[in-house]
């Protein structure tokens, strides 16, 4: 693969779609590479041998990890375009704090009602959604997270959206419904190329997702 840019990763990945949204935004082009987690290619196990996971984007034959550090990466290496950080260091720490908050609850905090029953399942969901109200009154009256434009946070969030849909499948509850300022900032995330065309189909995720905890 002798492209400049390669992403490997999956369409299931809610953290490679982050990568794919910010190349996006930035109009780079790239590679793409299905990896199949279940059998990891010898190119992922030489480019991320310490977490073995995805996404791993490869820039000049170099590899960087991480997603939220590929878009940093993204931010500070493609410096024309849409600007993908603030570059106001303390509203970029608070980008950076509410990133990282989303990646410490959402997955692990969906895992926690995914594979539960009953009692144990509902004090899950209630958890979640718990998350996702703190998220939403950081969201407020404000349009994006970043404030009025589309930024790191919203890719940080957005790229869960058709999981979070799937979760509420399983989980009984409605993002419309339960976080409606969350339903309407969603929507208009969707409006943007760069999103509507790097998340998977809620449908394909939530088949993929009770294929794997049943
Ligand atoms: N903090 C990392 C998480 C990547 C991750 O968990 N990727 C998953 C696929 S997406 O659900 C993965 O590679 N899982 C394989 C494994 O956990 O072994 C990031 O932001 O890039």
């Amino acid at each position: 693969t002798e492209s400049e840019v390669v992403v490997i990763g999956s369409w299931a990945s809610m953290y490679t779609s982050r990568v794919r949204i910010a190349l996006a935004e930035k109009s780079i082009g790239y590679e793409f590479i299905e990896e199949d987690l279940s059998n990891r290619s010898p190119l992922l196990l030489k480019h991320n041998p310490i977490y073995k996971k995805i996404p791993v984007m490869i820039h000049k034959g170099k590899p960087i990890c991480e997603s939220l550090i590929i878009v940093q990466y993204i931010h500070e290496t493609w410096k024309e375009g849409y600007p993908l950080l603030p570059s106001d260091p303390y509203l970029k720490s608070q980008a950076a704090f509410w990133a990282d908050y989303i990646d410490k609850h959402i997955y692990s905090g969906a895992k926690k009602f995914l594979l539960a029953k009953g009692e144990e399942k509902q004090k899950g969901v209630e958890e979640f959604l718990g998350y996702l109200k703190v998220l939403e009154s950081e969201l407020g009256e404000k349009p994006y997270f970043n404030g009025e434009s589309f930024g790191f946070v919203d890719m940080a969030l957005i790229c869960f959206y058709s999981h979070i849909i799937a979760f509420g499948k399983i989980g009984n509850f409605s993002v419309e419904k339960d976080t409606p300022k969350l339903f309407a900032w969603a929507t208009q995330c969707m409006k943007r190329e760069s999103v509507s065309k790097a998340l998977a189909d809620p449908n394909k995720v939530y088949e993929s997702l009770i294929a794997h905890t049943s």
